[in-house]
């Protein structure tokens, strides 16, 4: 098995993406070309994690308008915008989906005495700029994050904001694979992560390849570990955070942050600052997603439960400021009050 994982390439004109829907046990490569083919993929998780989801989507709308005709900017605008609209109504939650999208219809603005052709190609560009800036943002992120880290630590961290979530080191890991780099001695439990298991399915996997000690726990044995001091610090990634510092983040996020404040365990969130959705004031904002039923009774073909049971299958849920120890992003580590310095920080980096 490769030891780097590759989650989104662009090569040869197309988009390449790793079917996350079939790790840890094959590594298949899908070629994209389509903008239904990317949102089919962005629907059925084959990409998924916030950072991966906004800049499959940043190229998925160049390819959606490559192959358009129309030769004034409006009506290439109003197929740009067709195409955007129907990338963002893939998954609801992530913020980055919306802000990928966005960034790229203000680079089409931006562009519009181009002609059609060469607008074309500066849309690509800055589709790649967003894909190649995502890694720097988290190494950024990791180098803040190991600031509040130590040698010999144990960090328990939940579902996957990891390589695979992002374009490389994750947000949540990164700090796990510069300490690495640095030849830190550290533990990492990886929640499982029901019901689609990206804690054991794709972080312990990446862990694992990079040569990282990582030991995979059910969901349920979390406050156990806690509890035994093997965890010193909580580490999770992030959908949308709200102005006022509410996290919305996979579900079971919100469970550990309470596990954590009970054992005085910081809970830290790693995200980049596209994370941060100012336009949403609080968590109660944030559209969560509800997924198929199957997710939770049916694994791998063998229903674990009645096939007609009542299932609830809400994706993330959402942990309330107050619990969160500081918000870790690539321009600063953010504490309370989160509302004043989140928009301090917006205002001082003029993000938006
Ligand atoms: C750096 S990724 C952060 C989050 O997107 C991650 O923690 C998460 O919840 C992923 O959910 P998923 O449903 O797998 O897309």
């Amino acid at each position: 098995m490769e030891t780097e994982l590759k989650p989104i390439e662009w090569k040869n004109h197309k988009l390449v993406l790793l079917d996350q829907t079939r790790l840890p046990n094959e590594m298949v490569y899908e070629e994209f070309e389509t903008a239904e083919s990317i949102w089919d993929a962005i629907k059925v998780m084959k990409v998924r994690g916030a950072p991966a989801i906004g800049v499959t989507a940043a190229y998925g709308l160049y390819l959606g308008i490559r192959d358009a005709t129309e030769n004034s900017f409006e009506d290439f605008w109003k197929e740009l915008k067709k195409v955007s609209d129907f990338l963002a109504s893939s998954r609801p939650t992530a913020v980055n989906l919306f802000w990928a999208l966005e960034r790229m219809e203000k680079t089409a603005i931006a562009n519009n005495h181009l002609d059609v052709s060469e607008l074309k190609n500066v849309l690509l560009k800055e589709a790649i700029k967003i894909h190649k800036e995502d890694e720097i943002t988290n190494r950024k992120i990791g180098e803040n994050a190991l600031t509040l880290l130590h040698d010999g630590i144990g960090i328990l961290t939940h579902c996957n904001a990891g390589a695979l979530a992002t374009t490389k080191y994750g947000t949540a890991t990164a700090p796990m694979y510069l300490a690495k780099e640095k030849g830190w001695n550290f533990k990492v439990y990886a929640d499982e992560t029901r019901p689609r298991l990206q804690g054991s399915a794709l972080t312990a996997l990446e862990l694992q390849l990079a040569g990282i000690d990582v030991t995979i726990i059910t969901d349920n044995m979390a406050a156990t570990v806690m509890s035994q001091r093997k965890v010193n610090a909580v580490i999770v990634g992030a959908d949308r955070i709200a102005a006022n510092g509410d996290v919305a983040n996979k579900i079971g996020t919100l469970g550990l942050s309470i596990l954590a404040n009970y054992y005085n365990i910081p809970f830290y969130v790693a995200a980049p600052t596209s994370t941060i959705d100012m336009k949403t004031k609080t968590g109660k904002d944030i559209p969560i997603e509800e997924r198929d039923p199957e997710e939770v009774i049916n694994r791998f073909g063998q229903y674990t439960a009645l096939k007609n049971s009542k299932v609830y299958n809400p994706a993330f849920d959402v942990t309330p400021h107050e619990n969160v120890t500081a918000i870790i992003t690539e321009k600063g580590i953010i504490r309370e009050p989160y509302e004043k310095n989140l928009k301090d920080l917006f205002e001082e980096s003029k993000i938006g």
